[in-house]
């Protein structure tokens, strides 16, 4: 039998000493594989994260049309690749109603006031950052981490929201403090790079998801 979905959470509970730290990583996971697990925990450790949900997405507003499993499915199978108990796959956009990152995340911020977010997202995401709706206002509300990924290395920083939020790229030491940083703030994290990718999954290239692979 299906189990419900959407599914919501609440944040750990909140100790005296500081606020919690939320990393969100919205995504389609269609499917989750373990580049997913690799910039969770390179997420979790570099920017002191406590905890890092995955937004499963009901449906990217860019990728219309496109074939996409059902939300259980994929939720399904990124709880079955996250295994970190900081790493929390969710349906929040589908509880919130939401399918644009810039709603998500206002909602969150309202819902969990003492919460600090960061918007997590790998190098592809950067350089079509500028389609998103509402992007200006989105770097403007929540502080931003990317990942280094194949194929989109970032090495000239020459994209459109790079160029325009320069002023406010924060350099790699920083990174432990984006959390608490005001918006607009921004990290490119130079990790080890993870081969990964659901479109390769998809096309039978890499059953395993990459190295680590469920
Ligand atoms: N191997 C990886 N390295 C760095 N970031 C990644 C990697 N895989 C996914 N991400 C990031 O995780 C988030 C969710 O990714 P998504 O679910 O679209 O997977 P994907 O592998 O990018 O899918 P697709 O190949 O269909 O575009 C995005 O911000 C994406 O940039
Ligand atoms: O808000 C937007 O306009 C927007 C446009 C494209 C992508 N996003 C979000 O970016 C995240 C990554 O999407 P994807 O499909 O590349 O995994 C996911 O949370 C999407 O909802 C958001």
């Amino acid at each position: 039998m299906p189990r419900p979905v959407p599914r919501f959470l609440s944040p750990p509970p909140y100790g005296d000493r500081r606020r919690v730290r939320i990393g969100l990583l919205g995504g389609s996971f269609n499917p989750a594989h373990a580049g997913h697990r690799h910039i969770g925990q390179e997420a979790l450790r570099r920017l002191g994260l406590d905890q890092v949900w995955w937004l499963v997405s009901p449906g990217n507003p860019l990728k219309t049309g496109q074939p996409m499993a059902p939300l259980d499915e994929r939720l399904t199978r990124a709880e079955a690749v996250a295994r970190h108990p900081r790493m929390v796959p969710t349906g929040i956009e589908s509880a919130l109603g939401t399918r644009y990152t810039l709603d998500t995340v206002r909602a969150l911020q309202t819902r969990f006031p003492r919460v600090r977010f960061v918007w997590l997202m790998g190098a592809d995401n950067l350089a079509q950052f500028h389609r998103w709706r509402g992007w200006v206002e989105l770097m403007e509300t929540v502080p931003v981490a990317v990942f280094d990924r194949p194929r989109y290395s970032f090495g000239t920083v020459n994209v459109r929201a790079a160029r325009r939020y320069a002023a406010h790229r924060r350099p790699v030491r920083a990174a432990a403090g984006l959390a608490d940083d005001a918006a607009p703030s921004w990290v490119f994290l130079p990790i080890r790079r993870h081969a990964a990718s659901a479109s390769a999954i998809r096309a039978g290239a890499d059953p395993a998801g990459g190295p680590g692979g469920p």
